[in-house]
């Protein structure tokens, strides 16, 4: 299956056009969102990133010999769930990340999947959904056990991993291939995937907002009608970055990139 901004086409195959996917990083600042999405594009850590921005990057990826178009968002929530519109609506699939040395990054996981539950209620569909426990390479700090982790994520029905943006490229490389495998089969299962839709100004006002009903802090989630329905021609918010796949990159002669959120990647 191929598909262009979400909507599938039959008859994919090697030569057909990569399949678009939209991947969400959701999480508690501090979690290590950016760390994990510049180690999955770049295969490098860095250690300090700019906690306001707000960046979708995009990568050329093969999953299981299938090309895919992969878009990368990487949310900069404050401490709660935020305007989430701009995800919701837009993501395939999304990666939720604490840090297993924080519990509170652990409570805020928890909030999110809440939020995605919900979303999936309301709008009768599947959102996969996957848990990853990162910095896993503090372990001797460890505040939120592996138990614990698997057993929120089996409350919500979704994969659970344990990563490190520090550690081997190749795991976090595996956990993002695996997000996109789980957006592959929603896609499939939907027989028309869920086209990419913004609402206007216009709210339904018959209907309370997420944050009133379920006490989301900021998170005004206005149902959508085909009424009040245009298409979404780009990420709202967020500044779309282009970047080749991480193969491509470790072969670049440029000794500088200026990459990510104005950092220099050496
Ligand atoms: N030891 C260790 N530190 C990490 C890891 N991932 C991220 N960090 C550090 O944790 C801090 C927060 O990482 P970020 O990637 O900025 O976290 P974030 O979730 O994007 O946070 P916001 O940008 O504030 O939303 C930084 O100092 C990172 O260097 C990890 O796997 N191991």
């Amino acid at each position: 299956m191929s598909s262009v901004f979400g909507k599938p086409r039959a008859g994919g195959g090697p030569q057909s056009a990569p399949l678009e996917v939209n991947l969400a990083i959701l999480g508690r600042r501090g979690a290590g969102k950016s760390a994990l999405t510049v180690k999955f594009l770049t295969r490098r850590f860095i250690s300090e990133y700019d906690p306001n921005l707000e960046d979708t990057y995009s990568s050329e990826e093969t999953v299981d010999h299938q090309p895919i178009h992969l878009r990368v968002m990487d949310t900069a929530d404050l401490d709660t769930p935020r305007n989430c519109e701009r995800y919701l609506n837009w993501a395939h699939a999304f990666l939720v990340v604490y840090s297993v040395d924080s519990r509170q990054s652990f409570e805020g996981s928890s909030s999110y999947l809440e939020l995605l539950a919900l979303h999936a209620k309301e709008t009768q569909r599947g959102y996969p959904a996957l848990l990853l426990g990162n910095k896993l390479d503090m372990a001797q700090y460890r505040q939120v056990t592996q138990a614990e982790g698997a057993a929120l994520a089996g409350r919500f029905g979704c994969l659970f991993f344990e990563v490190s943006a520090c550690l081997d490229f190749e795991h976090v490389q595996r956990v993002f291939h695996e997000a996109v495998r789980e957006a592959r089969r929603q896609l499939e299962k939907n027989s028309l995937a869920r086209p990419l839709f913004i609402s206007e100004e216009r709210a339904l006002h018959h209907q309370a907002p997420l944050t009133a009903r379920h006490g989301l802090a900021s998170c005004t989630f206005n149902a959508l009608s085909t009424a009040s329905l245009k298409e979404m021609p780009t990420v709202a918010q967020a500044k779309l970055v282009t970047v080749k796949s991480s193969r491509a990159q470790s072969k670049r002669k440029a000794p500088t990139l200026t990459l990510l959120k104005g950092f220099k990647i050496f």
